[in-house]
């Protein structure tokens, strides 16, 4: 099985949507300078409007962990996706703390090494992993693909999920070569920044249920 959320969604409808599709989660954006940016005022419809098995995840980019619970608690939320370079200096339960990383090369995943082993050291390890591109200036969303190769032989002893430049198109080879726990997908199936394309959503969850499978067998 392969998880997959569907980030960025903006709207109600585009968050029931790829819940019935069969998206495991959906993501929420709290980075002002996305064009998937939501606040938690708006994002209360959004979790309102998942069916009971889906859950929501909040990207938080540069907010104190602190004040990101805050909004997760607020809003009912089942994991926190941060961007920082060190562990989080306290307790995120009851929440799936993911912290993203935008990696080039093996340095870049030495470090994301470095930040699991001092989770653990602290007695918070994370829940998974989240491993995007690496663009100048841009923390995600950049429809850019991550290093797949190097990926395929990392294991941070944590799951790992995949983003970075997923399309419907090349999730399949995506999944075949990676052999992600989950993966994440942004600008990859919207049909405008911040606008999700039903169709692509559809297939998107359809090629990587396939792959998941030929993977198993
Ligand atoms: O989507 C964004 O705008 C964004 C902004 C800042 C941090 C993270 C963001 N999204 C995450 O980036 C990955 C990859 O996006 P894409 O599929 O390449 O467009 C996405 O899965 C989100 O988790």
């Amino acid at each position: 099985m392969v998880r997959i959320k569907i980030c960025g969604v903006t709207t109600p409808e585009d968050a029931r949507f790829a819940a019935e599709a069969g998206a495991d989660a959906v993501g929420l954006n709290f980075y002002p300078q996305s064009p998937r940016y939501i606040t938690p005022q708006q994002a209360a419809p959004l979790v309102r409007a998942l069916p009971a098995f889906t859950s929501a995840v909040g990207v938080f980019v540069g907010m104190p962990m602190r004040q990101a619970c805050a909004i997760a608690f607020q809003l009912g939320l089942r994991g926190v996706q941060s961007y920082d370079d060190h562990p989080p200096t306290e307790d995120t339960f009851p929440f799936a703390h993911v912290p993203a990383f935008r990696v080039k090369d093996r340095e870049g995943l030495e470090a994301v090494r470095r930040f699991v082993d001092a989770a653990v050291a602290a007695g918070r390890p994370p829940s998974a992993v989240l491993i995007d591109s690496f663009v100048v200036g841009q923390m995600g969303g950049t429809g850019h693909r991550a290093p797949w190769q190097l990926l395929q032989q990392f294991d941070v002893g944590v799951p790992l999920i995949l983003a970075g430049g997923l399309t419907p198109e090349n999730v399949e080879e995506a999944v075949a070569t990676v052999r992600p726990w989950g993966v994440d997908v942004a600008s990859g199936v919207e049909r405008a920044p911040g606008v999700k394309d039903p169709d692509k959503v559809t297939r998107f969850v359809q090629n990587v249920r396939r792959a998941a499978a030929a993977v198993r067998t």
